[in-house]
């Protein structure tokens, strides 16, 4: 039985008749927390919708808590939080967690626990339609905290929010994390990779290294993280 938590080999997939990923492979160990870097339409949404099973895919092979993804019995096991906050404009914060946490089966005592853990507390009772764009990605991050999943994907989680609720939030997964819940978060911003205990660079539907930010700078001799990934990029086109 294999440790990692996700396990990709060979994947390919098209969309709209381009080839967005070429041949990925990697995997992702348990209980850390991964971070999918990369520019804008690299390919990181369709690479975690290939791994919670929902992207049609080309080739290859993704198998999620040692089940193929999308399998109905990872539907619980597998938190999944969208850059298009999924989340009812009609109901307040709390409402809305009570309706998910039914749906999931997540104990009710999960819904405080979710609203402090994304920090809106302050807004539990107020319609989500009036949150600002931030916090409703929150509430949406906390809709993929319900039930404790073991694998939590999350879609550039921390976009449009403040550096104190970015630091918040990378906190709160590096504790998840501890706690034995394995993430892969996406993010288009290089400062947040520190922050990861690995690391998947990815561009134009190829990961360009994975890595944990250490090795990455010995590999590449550079200490800023934005500027390895320069150097990967520059490398491999003079190749
Ligand atoms: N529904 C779609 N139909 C056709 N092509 C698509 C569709 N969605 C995305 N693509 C294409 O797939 C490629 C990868 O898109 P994807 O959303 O996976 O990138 P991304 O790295 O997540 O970008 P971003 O950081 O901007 O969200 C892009 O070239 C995009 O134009």
């Amino acid at each position: 039985m294999t440790n990692s938590a996700v396990l990709v080999r060979g994947l390919r997939v098209r969309r709209g008749g381009l080839e967005v990923l070429r041949e990925v492979g990697f995997e992702v160990p348990r209980g850390s927390v991964t971070g999918l870097l990369g520019p804008s339409g690299c390919g990181k949404t369709t690479l975690m919708r290939a791994i919670v099973g929902a992207q049609i895919v080309e080739a290859g092979e993704v198998t999620v808590l040692g089940l193929p993804a999308g399998d109905p019995k990872l539907r619980d096991r597998v938190g999944y939080a969208t850059q298009n906050p999924a989340v009812y404009a009609d109901l307040t914060v709390a409402e809305c967690l009570r309706y998910f946490a039914s749906v999931l089966k997540a104990p009710a005592s999960d819904v405080d626990r979710v609203i402090a853990d994304v920090d809106l507390g302050g807004q539990k009772n107020q319609l989500v339609g009036k949150l600002s764009g931030g916090q409703r990605s929150r509430a949406s991050l906390a809709v993929a905290l319900l039930g404790e999943p073991e694998l939590l994907v999350l879609d550039e989680p921390t976009v449009g929010l403040d550096p104190v609720l970015r630091d918040d939030l990378w906190s709160l997964f590096g504790r998840l994390a501890l706690a034995g819940t394995t993430l892969l978060v996406s993010s288009h911003v290089m400062d947040e990779a520190a922050r990861c205990e690995r690391l998947l660079l990815m561009r134009e539907g190829i990961i360009l290294a994975d890595d944990t930010p250490e090795g990455l700078r010995v590999d590449t001799g550079k200490h800023d993280l934005e500027q390895a990934f320069l150097h990967l990029v520059r490398s491999r086109e003079a190749a």
